[in-house]
């Protein structure tokens, strides 16, 4: 509102002058506490890294350019994202774990990175997890220099703090040239030394890895709503904070339970279901699949997915998933809604799409369709309460067009609550006190990657000794 009369014709230049003040400090008014500059945890990150940098494309090209995160190498698959905005939250995705995050925009980390300071209901107000989630970064050009009221630190900062190698001055756009004409491709990036072609065996490939297990809560925890008294689990596969936020904002509580957990055995305390997103090839989740075929077998409440989890559910409907020759990564991807003939402007992260041929037509119609690829952007059931996106309503970044799903989902929500206390007036409405307090209130046991790297290098280490130390006796005896 201020900022519509600022900018209306007729205020003086004072009056002017005073709302924009006014803005200002209603801007920064509650950041104070969060705003402190963030500690290096002890063990954790580097100091930054100004060395040379090699990002190198497996069997493609090499680029060289400077360091300006933590002083480590990495390897994963290089994917691009075309977002002008929104680099915290997307670098803070649990969906983007085991990926190089190359951004095309080539001005990336003027507005610095945000606290983690975390709103009303206990939720991160601007990242999406608690931790730098892509394995590396690469940029055309760091902004050293950063200036937004919401900032703590630098872009390079973050990333050494959080043991993320991260670089800059490459050509971005021969990079994304190149992934977009070969497809997907393995990547790594390597500081301060001259890339060494006999390493080319190191490049690690997350598509044979279980990265859902990884960023996925280890216990279940909750989040309390002062909005409402719905109360949703949510199946935790990495959900991102806002998916949550969307949630809880509008009077849902969430309980969210780990990837494997087995949802169908606990669901009929619940007024709905919630599927999330989360990294990696879907095929790797067949826990997953397996209780999520069981809930849709025994569970009439409302269910909804987003990307990971409408890939689950897919699979779980009997569908197959199939890899997008580079993926879609951006926040201006048209999906046109096939009930209403209304296109609207979605935001976007994965590698994997589920292939709509496979998917049983007698029971499933297909939602939304991307106006780009033709790829398929969502499903709903054609009797019961059960919908997915591939795109993402929460947005973060992104816009907001599709969050009326939010709003739909909820009122199933709310319906199905209403039907079940009349069919059984004894159920409790709200989640027990007693649960509430006995479970935590944030994601449970969730290592950083770097911190996941360590211990795992540490356990084959270990592992090692103790094979060569069995090797020895055995030779001696
Ligand atoms: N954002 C997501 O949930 C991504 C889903 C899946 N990992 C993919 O890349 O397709």
């Amino acid at each position: 509102m201020f900022t519509r009369q600022i900018f209306t014709k007729g205020f003086n230049a004072t009056t002017r002058f005073n709302a924009l003040r006014q803005v200002r400090n209603l801007a920064t008014v509650t950041g104070s506490a969060g705003r402190q500059m963030p500690q290096p945890e002890r063990g954790t990150g580097t100091p930054i890294s100004n060395d040379r940098a090699t990002f190198t494309i497996k069997n493609g090209p090499i680029f060289h350019g400077k360091s300006f995160g933590a002083r480590s190498n990495t390897s994963g698959e290089a994917v691009f994202s075309t977002a002008l905005v929104g680099y915290p939250e997307a670098l803070t995705d649990p969906s983007y774990r085991g990926q190089i995050l190359v951004f095309t925009q080539p001005l990336i980390g003027n507005y610095g990175v945000p606290s983690d300071q975390r709103d009303q209901d206990g939720l991160l107000k601007y990242f999406e997890s608690p931790h730098l989630q892509a394995i590396g970064v690469v940029v055309a050009d760091v902004a050293e220099k950063y200036s937004h009221w919401t900032a703590v630190e630098s872009l390079g900062n973050w990333c050494a703090r959080e043991g993320v190698p991260a670089i800059t001055g490459v050509d971005t756009r021969a990079i994304v040239t190149y992934l977009r004409e070969q497809g997907s491709s393995l990547a790594r990036i390597t500081i301060g030394e001259e890339y060494d072609a006999d390493q080319d065996e190191a490049f690690v490939d997350p598509e044979q890895i279980n990265l859902v297990e990884k960023v996925s809560t280890k216990a279940p925890f909750h989040v309390e709503s002062s909005n409402g008294d719905l109360h949703v689990a949510v199946i935790d596969c990495g959900v991102k904070e806002n998916i949550l936020r969307s949630l809880v904002g509008r009077g849902a509580s969430v309980t969210c339970f780990p990837w494997d957990y087995p949802i169908h055995k606990v669901a009929h305390h619940f007024d709905g279901v919630f599927i999330s997103n989360g990294p990696g090839d879907p095929t790797h989740c067949t826990p997953t699949v397996y209780h999520l075929r069981k809930l849709m077998e025994s569970y009439t409440g409302p269910i909804m997915g987003i990307c990971l989890g409408h890939q689950l559910l897919a699979l779980a409907a009997g569908a197959k998933t199939i890899k997008l020759k580079y993926g879609n990564r951006a926040h201006n991807i048209p999906a046109l809604d096939l009930t209403t003939g209304r296109c609207h402007i979605t935001s976007q992260n994965h590698g994997y799409a589920v292939d709509m041929n496979t998917l049983d037509a007698s029971q499933w119609k297909e939602y939304f369709v991307n106006l780009n690829d033709g790829s398929n952007e969502g499903m709903i059931h054609t009797s019961r309460p059960i919908m997915s996106t591939q795109f993402h309503p929460e947005a973060k970044g992104g816009p907001l067009d599709s969050s009326f799903l939010f709003d739909a989902y909820l009122e199933q929500v709310a319906a199905f609550k209403a039907e079940q206390i009349l069919s059984a007036p004894g159920r409790v409405g709200r989640p027990s006190p007693l649960l509430v307090d006995i479970l935590s209130k944030q994601r449970v046991d969730v290592a950083p990657s770097h911190v996941l790297r360590e211990v795992e290098r540490r356990a084959a280490n270990a592992k090692a000794e103790i094979d060569s130390k069995q090797a020895a006796a055995a030779t001696a005896a």
